[in-house]
Parts: structure tokens; C-alpha cells; sequence
């Protein structure tokens, strides 16, 4: 099986093209071939498929074999990986995801390769059933999730897939071993969830940690910084432009008004391909 090693700040996937359909045995795959010490070692296995309604198909498996509905690093890979291999000469393409619908994509590029991948993310889902949590109210702001005698406020946001913001003091020093498997795995949360805990310097700037469903803490979640900036533009504290710092580097986000869309912006990387 061929792959490529690719990643959006630091957010790692095992690439695979070529295939008609996701294969039966992609789960069982995702836990070995994601393994870090027995295998090639990533956050997620994302297969790139033929579409019927749009230019290429995302399908993503966590680390833990769960697919996800969208995932915001993984579809700038897919679209570099597209671009750079010449399986498309098209700048503006669209990504069919499971979740999330067809997304549309835009690439600068620089030396002939994809540099700078913008992705139209579509609307953000906000009713708290919808998420999905088991809270039934449009938006859900402010709402407190309680874990081992301690209360956090959260905001609930989906791009696709689920999103439960927290705002703390120390992002970037926050305990994320602790509290994010326990807040994933939370009752109120029926299909598990992401969870960002955020802290926000300016009304452009938030830095953002993040624990993954299905993968733990990873350096980076594209849909988890546009969701963290949506939840803090519902709470207003930023302006609806923002750049999300992540450990893994920057990512900029717009929740444009008039369309209700957001707008991803970041880098993808190709760090190598290879055969298991
Ligand atoms: N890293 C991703 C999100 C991947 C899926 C997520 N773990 C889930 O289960 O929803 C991103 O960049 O958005």
C-alpha cells in the first residue's frame, strides 16, 4: 500500500490515493498503520476518493479507528496532495466530506507545488441537540460541564464534526492530559466530542490547545480553531477575523456575516511517501 506522510502544522496523517471506495478494513488499519511505535505513526488515515458530486472525496479514521466527519487539516492536505501530484491543475477545486457536505477550496501556490490552502468550512451548527449534546438550546453558550468536582463553561460549535470550547488563563500551559479525555467522553456529549481550551489575548488573537476524539492531544485541529472562533465570537471577545495560534503554528479564521461561512486559512506539508 503506497502513502504519503503529510501534515497542517504538525496535525499528522497517513495519505493513501488510489483506491475506489474506503476499504472494510479501514479502522483496523487507522490503529495500526497511526500507531507511533509499531507503525508508520499519524493522528489519522485519510483516504482521498473518487466523487460523484464534486472534484475528490476526504474520507479521515481517527488514531483510535472512529471516522470523523470532517477534518480541517486533513482536507488542505488532500487538496495539496491533489495539486502537487497532478491529479488536478485546478487552484479551485471541492472536497466532498462526510459530514461536513462539499467544500469549497482555494490554493496560492509557489514554485509550481500548493502553498497556502483556503477552505470555505460552510456554516457552523449551533443548536446544542445538533452538535450534537444532549442540551437542547440554540446556541449553547456558557453552559457548565462538571468532571472530577470541577466546572467548566463551555460553547458548543459543529463544523461537521462536534466541538466543545473552554475558555481557561493558560491555554498553552493548560493540563490537557487531565481534563481532555474526560470531557470527550462526557454524557453530554453522545458522540463524543473535541475539546479546545482557548485564551484570548486580543479581539484577533487566541491561542488554542487541543484534545482530539479519537486521537488525544494533537498540535493542531482545523475545525477546532474555527469552531473556537465562532464560540468567541458568540461570547464577544474577538472580531470575526482571528488567528487562532495552535502549538503547532497559525491558523486564520473569518466567520463571514453575510454568508454565515467560515473560511479556513493555513499551510499543508508533504514530508514523504512511501510503501507498508
Ligand atoms: N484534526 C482535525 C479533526 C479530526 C477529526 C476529529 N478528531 C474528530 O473526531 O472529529 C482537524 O484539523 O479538524
Amino acid at each position: 500500500m503506497e502513502f504519503t506522510k503529510m501534515h497542517g502544522l504538525g496535525n499528522d496523517f497517513v495519505v493513501v490515493y488510489g483506491e475506489q471506495a474506503l476499504p472494510g478494513n479501514a479502522s483496523e488499519l487507522a490503529i495500526e498503520l497511526c500507531n507511533r511505535f509499531f507503525g508508520i505513526g499519524a493522528d489519522g488515515l485519510v483516504y482521498i476518493l473518487p466523487s460523484d458530486n464534486a472534484d475528490f472525496k476526504m474520507r479521515i479514521i481517527n488514531s483510535d479507528g472512529s471516522e470523523a466527519e470532517q477534518c480541517g487539516n486533513a482536507i488542505r492536505c488532500v487538496a495539496k496532495y491533489v495539486y502537487d501530484n497532478r491529479l488536478t491543475d485546478k487552484t479551485e477545486l471541492t472536497i466532498e466530506t462526510l459530514g461536513a457536505g462539499v467544500q469549497p477550496v482555494k490554493l496560492t501556490t509557489e514554485g509550481g507545488k500548493a502553498a497556502l490552502v483556503t477552505v470555505d468550512m460552510g456554516a457552523p451548527i449551533l443548536n446544542g441537540l445538533d452538535v450534537p449534546t444532549t442540551i437542547d438550546a440554540n446556541p449553547v453558550i456558557g453552559h457548565t460541564v462538571s468532571v472530577d468536582g470541577r466546572d467548566f463553561a463551555f460553547t458548543a460549535v459543529s463544523m461537521g464534526n462536534p466541538h466543545c470550547v473552554i475558555y481557561v488563563d493558560d491555554a498553552a500551559n493548560f493540563d490537557l492530559a487531565t481534563w481532555g479525555p474526560k470531557l470527550e467522553k462526557h454524557p453530554l456529549f453522545p458522540r463524543k466530542i473535541n475539546v479546545e481550551f482557548a485564551t484570548v489575548n486580543s479581539r484577533g488573537q487566541v491561542d488554542m490547545r487541543v484534545w482530539e476524539r479519537g486521537a488525544g492531544p494533537t498540535l493542531a485541529c482545523g475545525t477546532g480553531a474555527c469552531a473556537t472562533l465562532v464560540a468567541s465570537v458568540l461570547n464577544g471577545k474577538t472580531d470575526r477575523k482571528a488567528t487562532i495560534s495552535l502549538a503547532g503554528g497559525d491558523l486564520f479564521i473569518e466567520w463571514d456575516e453575510t454568508s454565515n461561512r467560515i473560511y479556513m486559512t493555513g499551510p499543508a506539508a508533504a514530508v514523504y511517501s512511501g510503501t507498508v
